[in-house]
């Protein structure tokens, strides 16, 4: 049984739920009444606001202590994404030519005969038998053009015969005027509208337009889930309202049963905005603002955009390459970008000298064409790169972080003997990086709770490893005392991952070796004396 249905006051089965936040279940009305007093200070901490330059947004209305859950909800609409290699469209996971059978109305492959009666397969089903013959799927293993007009027939099937959860999913923003001055408009129009329009006859249901307007939803609002492989796409009612942030107060990840779960990154104020991160936040501000206006069409002016520097952090800063000049280049502002498509200059924080922003962007596309063709996999590749570019870059450039994240990875996963492998250079290298980073997260992006508790896992194996080498019998409680914070703190972040996610699994060894740190601890307390427990 998973951890969402359990009694919030006995921690037995439970299937009724709280209908105002819809996060904790209780197995009894009794139990819900007793747990009221607690729960009413939990109790869907947001509303609902609205002005022109965000369009619906959520404000919080009371004080969210770091880590509560903001919201928990279940998807109005899943479906595979717009670009996927075949997938069973009951489950969402992907097939082959040996692993499928056709569904026996509609010739659309699904892996199990539970799968041909997925609710979720229903819409497609019913308008391709509708058109008189089945489809054929006949290449799998790469994409596969038919799916593009999955999910979105999924939306047209609400419209036409589900006018409740149509409403939610009309209510949400498409960007129509934007998008039709896009080449993936006429791309959509195309390759999803013509192709519903003639390949399932429904002509006299639905217009291009209509069509057009639902693929906008879905870019717009759409949320890559994860819990399949491939990811899929959904939307939800209610966390599709929160702004996006680069610097976001709160995190999203998914129950295994496909709900979004919103928590606080940070602690958050009554009266704050709630924000998730729409892009990945390690990208730089160039890179993350072009995305968020090709894909979401606004130009993102959020307080980590508007400062160069990126909290002092120096994320996107060169150095400076003059004689003796210890400075480094960032542009005035990213900002001017989004009126006139040009950057100001670049100017150095010591010496003042300055050079056009198209130079900075070619010494910068080079150094990402170097890493784009860097050997991956291997610490080696890392490390000549961590070396020659840092001579380029501030060690905290993205391009930098990039590779020190996957070196930090690598070190001790290499090969089957783990840490007790890794020389104790490296070792301490790998505590530096996985400190360093986990705190540049913290600066950057703080809602980006997934990634720090990561890092937290790596660092406290690392620091045991470190103490099992080199502490003498007298310091090693200290040390696992250090090594047991960083992993509570690791569990602190990653608790609400699901099991079936890589982070969901490290959450479970993270609980195993907590337990493993308490026992050696006590086994040293009783043989030392005075070790602390
Ligand atoms: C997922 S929707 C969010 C909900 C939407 N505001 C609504 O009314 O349905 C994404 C859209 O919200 C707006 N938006 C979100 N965050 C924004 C931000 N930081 N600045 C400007 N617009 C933003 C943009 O129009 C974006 O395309």
């Amino acid at each position: 049984m998973s951890d969402e249905n359990r009694c919030q006051v006995c921690q037995s089965a439970a299937s009724q739920k709280c209908s105002g936040c819809h996060t904790v279940f209780y197995c009894s009305r009794e139990h819900q009444r007793a747990d009221w007093k607690k729960h009413k200070k939990m109790c869907k901490p947001y509303k609902i606001c609205h002005d022109e330059a965000l369009g619906r947004f959520l404000i919080a209305t009371k004080d969210i202590s770091v880590g509560d859950i903001v919201l928990q909800e279940p998807p109005l609409i899943r479906g595979p994404s717009q670009v996927t290699m075949p997938v069973c469209l009951g489950c969402g996971n992907a097939i082959d030519e040996k692993n499928f059978k056709p569904c026996a109305k509609c010739g659309w492959p699904v892996c199990s005969s539970t799968c041909e009666k997925s609710p979720n397969h229903i819409p497609e089903c019913q308008y391709t038998s509708s058109r008189g013959s089945k489809i054929t799927i006949s290449t799998f293993g790469s994409i596969h053009p038919s799916y593009q007009c999955v999910t979105v027939l999924r939306c047209l099937y609400q419209k036409q015969f589900l006018s409740e959860t149509w409403k939610k999913i009309d209510l949400l923003q498409s960007h129509c005027a934007e998008r039709k001055l896009t080449s993936k408009y006429e791309k959509d129009r195309v390759s999803i509208a013509q192709f519903i329009l003639n390949f399932f006859k429904l002509r006299q249901v639905f217009t291009e337009e209509e069509i057009l307007r639902v693929c906008g939803i879905l870019m717009v609002n759409g949320h890559e889930v994860p819990l399949t492989n491939p990811p899929h796409v959904a939307i939800y009612e209610i966390a599709s309202m929160l702004e996006h942030k680069c610097n976001a107060n709160c995190n999203r990840t998914f129950t295994s049963q496909g709900a979004v779960l919103v928590k606080a990154g940070t602690a958050i104020k009554k009266g704050d905005h709630l924000s998730i991160c729409y892009t990945d936040p390690l990208w730089g501000t160039l890179n993350r603002r072009h995305h968020l206006y090709e894909s979401k069409f606004f130009w993102c002016l959020c307080e980590r955009c508007a400062d160069p520097t990126e909290f002092g952090t120096y994320f996107s800063a060169i150095r400076c390459q003059k004689p003796n000049c210890s400075g480094y280049i960032l542009p005035s502002s990213f900002l001017d970008q989004s009126a006139n498509g040009k950057l100001p200059n670049w100017t150095c924080n010591k010496c003042e000298s300055s050079c056009n922003s198209y130079h900075a962007q070619e010494i910068l596309d080079r150094i990402g064409q170097d890493l784009h063709e860097m050997e991956k996999g291997t610490t080696k590749a890392a490390k000549d790169f961590i070396k020659t570019y840092e001579k380029y870059l501030h060690s905290n450039h993205y391009y930098l972080v990039d590779v020190k994240l996957a070196l930090s990875q690598l070190m001790g996963h290499e090969d089957a003997f783990g840490l007790p492998a890794v020389g104790d250079d490296d070792l301490q290298y790998k505590a530096r990086l996985c400190q360093g980073i986990a705190n540049l997260v913290k600066t950057l992006a703080p809602g980006e709770s997934r990634l720090r508790g990561l890092l937290l896992f790596e660092l406290h194996a690392t620091v045991a490893e470190l103490g099992r080498r080199n502490a003498d019998p007298q310091q090693l409680p200290a040390v696992l005392q250090e090594s047991k914070k960083l992993l509570q703190e690791s569990c602190d972040l990653l608790r609400h991952e699901p099991d079936c996610l890589p982070e969901g699994k490290l959450y479970i060894q993270a609980q195993k070796n907590l337990k493993e740190i308490d026992v050696v601890l006590m086994a040293l307390h009783r043989s030392i004396g005075d070790a602390p427990l």
